[in-house]
């Protein structure tokens, strides 16, 4: 009911081993095509299709077997569902095959800037992108990051990287931006970019946040040391982000963050109301 007045709320389905939070548990189509079901039911408005895990230490897998993993999951989605959703891929070639088979949005935690050619791919494929900032490479990113200062330095990048794909003839309205939280950024520096959220918010692009089960939760109460008991400070990040206006969340957790966001919501269109 008060969708519009809340920022969407993408589900994760990692088709991956080793995902931080939830490796392995969807590796297998029928698993990844029964979680991204219980998403949809959930109340997520994307899916956001992963087949290689970003976290440091991660694997690196082949394009053709990256796609081996997302593309049956994304026709089987698309054979039943329209939701939107988003390939979660640094591979112009996976991008490509997965826009094919439905996905519509790229998003690219690399920012278009890991193979040459894909600021090409994402103005000739014409879908949505999102673009994210990452400290060096997934590999070595969370080697003591260091910035003068970490909100500057994320907008330089994001604004950049914008300008990068729009040169390339990406449509400036098909562009999204997200401060990468987790990808080499320390405590201070993550808790820095939440709080500095209306200010890539002032943009002017839609922003995707994702702080999802992340370890900087764990920087605040050291007991979550299970990315499984971070709820609550997933609704947190995710409900600053709702405040700063943010257009998207990217979660695990899709039924939760949908009644925190629909509470706030309702909270927001009581503002100015008096109730007898
Ligand atoms: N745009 C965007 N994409 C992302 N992709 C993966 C992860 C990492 O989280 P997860 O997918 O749960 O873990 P893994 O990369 O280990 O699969 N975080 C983001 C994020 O914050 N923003």
């Amino acid at each position: 009911m008060t969708a519009s007045l809340r920022p969407r709320v993408m589900g994760i389905v990692n088709v991956t081993p080793d995902s931080f939070s939830d490796g392995g548990r969807f590796l297998d189509p029928r698993q990844g095509f029964e979680h991204a079901r219980r998403l949809i039911a959930q109340g997520a408005d994307i899916l956001d299709i992963g087949g290689e895990s970003t976290r440091p230490g991660a694997a690196p897998v082949s394009a053709e077997d990256e796609a081996a993993r997302v593309l049956p999951l994304i026709e089987a989605i698309r054979a039943v569902s329209d939701i939107p959703i988003s390939i979660d891929t640094m591979k112009p070639a996976v991008a490509r095959a997965a826009v094919q088979a439905g996905a519509t949005i790229w998003n690219d935690v690399a920012a278009l800037r890991f193979s040459p050619d894909a600021p090409e791919v994402a103005a000739d494929l014409g879908c949505e992108v999102v673009l994210m900032h990452m400290l060096g490479q997934p590999g070595n990113m969370q080697d003591e990051p260091r910035y003068d200062d970490v909100a500057a330095e994320v907008e330089a990048f994001l604004l950049a990287r914008a300008a990068a794909a729009m040169a390339a003839g990406v449509a400036r309205e098909k562009i999204w931006l997200d401060p990468g939280i987790g990808f080499g950024k320390t405590l201070a520096h993550n808790l820095a970019l939440l709080a500095a959220l209306p200010r890539f918010v002032a943009l002017g692009y839609p922003i995707l946040l994702g702080a999802s089960r992340k370890r900087f939760i764990a920087g605040v109460d050291p007991s979550a040391d299970q990315a499984t008991d971070r709820l609550g400070g997933s609704l947190a990040a995710h409900l600053a982000g709702a405040a700063a206006g943010v257009a998207a969340v990217r979660v695990h957790d899709a039924r939760e963050t949908v009644q925190a966001l629909d509470v706030w919501a309702a909270i927001q269109a009581a503002a100015g109301t008096t109730v007898s």
